[in-house]
């Protein structure tokens, strides 16, 4: 197979002017004693991208993969190493690249054609498709500073295509554009690969490079750490966002932890706590608490609340769908008889997603001793990717709190998977014939009558 790209032990380096100067004086005296720095956005790349293939370059923020795209697309020049192009390259990067703002739609598309190659002439042959594709035919004789910035991404995206590259280099622009363009965008990829052209993009959306692409590049700091199968590359990234997540989340909750605990002297009464109570419930509605909070009489009181993962490690970050356990540590300073424990879950815009207690789940606490950790183990925590925040409380049966603690700890999810809503439900899918549908009603009603 011929190659479309080959990178050859490619490093860019920028310049970062560090001006530390605060006025017009200082500017003036100072001028030509800006520090400058060195920063090497990529650093000795090497990659062969087989014609034909669709590759997703992924990494973090700041990772260098829109410098590499660049670089491909002869946009920026390497510092060292070289790059060889087989083919037309048609690119689409960032935002109102290529345009200008005071030329109508119809003008840049002239304009942008002419950039990545087009005559004028065969910009004639492909402007009412391209029109069509980008749904803009009212817009199209306005200037395009006017346009939003999904009507930019669906004119750029529109050119980029229609001007028949063998190889198509898109940064991340489709996560712009509504939903039905975006179907549109992955309709023409997918013509695109159908015909062998290749296709080299940047994505952040995970479920979308699984879905198309053939190949996977992982760049980490301007090098790259992984290449390969998609599901293989992607797995091993997605592990490391979530163990710097991890990381990032215990180190969050070192530095509140303490902030929360209350004062012997401040202990609140029962009357104070109903009234928390109710401000609580309110602000819920909109705009969830912004910091913890704690009431109830404290004969009974939560010392400390801490998460675990699958693998019995404290951990405040999960994937959708794996075991989570929360610990609540306890101590009783006098007996009491009817103790309940709970917690309750919410979103970070307020959303209580859900919510239990030991009595509700029938859970006898018959002997408990008067220090200890009440564990509630989640088997599989269905919440989709979010940032949650957990209340746990000690109270009686009739919900007169002993340690009502709100805001307790926050914690995250990550999915793999990119459906949509709160918590993910279980479920598969079949095709049926309408022979098959009918067996399938007689066996449902069969079983109801049984
Ligand atoms: N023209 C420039 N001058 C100086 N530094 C730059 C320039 N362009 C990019 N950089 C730096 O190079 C690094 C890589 O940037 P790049 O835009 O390639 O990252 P990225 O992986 O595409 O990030 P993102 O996912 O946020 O788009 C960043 O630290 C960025 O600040």
């Amino acid at each position: 197979m011929s190659t479309a790209v080959e990178v050859i032990n490619l490093s860019k380096k920028f310049h970062l002017y560090q001006d530390r100067t605060q006025t017009l004086k200082e500017m003036i005296i100072f001028w030509n004693r800006q520090k400058m720095e060195d920063f090497w956005a990529l650093r000795d790349i090497n990659l062969s991208i087989p014609r034909g293939a669709t590759v997703g370059l992924i990494g973090r923020n700041g990772s260098g993969k829109s410098t590499l795209l660049k670089i491909i697309s002869r946009i920026l020049y390497p510092t060292t190493g070289e790059v060889k192009i087989n083919g037309r390259v048609s690119t689409l990067l960032e935002l109102g690249a290529g345009f200008h703002p005071d030329f109508t739609g119809r003008e840049n598309i002239f304009l942008n054609a002419s950039i990545l190659g087009l005559s004028r002439r065969e910009t004639e042959r492909h402007l009412r498709d391209i029109i069509d594709f980008a749904e803009l035919e009212e817009f199209i004789d306005n200037p395009v500073r006017n346009y939003s910035s999904g009507m930019y991404v669906r004119l750029g995206f529109s050119v980029a295509v229609h001007v028949d590259p063998d190889i198509l280099l898109v940064d991340e622009v489709m996560a712009v554009g509504d939903l039905a363009f975006q179907k549109k965008c992955l309709e023409k990829i997918n013509e695109f690969r159908r015909r062998g052209k290749t296709i080299i993009f940047v994505a952040h959306d995970m479920s979308l490079v699984q879905r198309i692409c053939d190949y996977v590049v992982w760049l980490e700091h301007g090098e790259i750490k992984a290449q390969g199968r998609p599901g293989e590359v992607i797995n091993r990234y997605l592990d490391l966002v979530a163990s710097r997540e991890e990381e990032r989340m215990l180190q969050e909750k070192e530095k509140s932890h303490g902030q929360s605990e209350w004062n012997e002297g401040e202990t609140p009464t029962d009357q104070d706590a109903g009234d928390k109570h109710e401000q609580y419930i309110i602000t819920d509605q909109t705009d969830p608490p912004a910091r913890t909070n704690r009431w109830g009489n404290h004969q009974v009181e939560i010392t400390a609340v801490k998460m675990f993962n699958h693998r019995g490690k404290e951990s405040y970050s999960f994937e959708c769908g794996q075991p989570a356990t929360i610990a609540i540590h306890y101590i009783m300073h006098k007996p009491v008889s009817d103790l309940v424990f709970g917690i309750g879950i919410f979103r970070d815009d307020g959303l209580h997603c859900y919510g239990t207690n030991t009595d509700i789940d029938h859970f006898e606490i018959e002997s408990l001793p008067p220090k200890g950790v009440v564990e509630c183990q989640i088997q599989s925590i269905h919440f989709l990717e979010g940032r949650y925040f957990l209340d746990v409380a000690a109270h009686t049966k009739e919900g007169i709190p002993y340690d009502y603690w709100t805001r307790c700890l926050e914690f995250s999810i990550f999915s793999r998977i990119k459906d949509v809503g709160v918590a993910r439900l279980e479920h598969g899918w079949v095709v049926l014939g309408n022979s098959e549908r009918a067996l399938l009603k007689n066996k449902i009603w069969r079983n109801k009558e049984q």
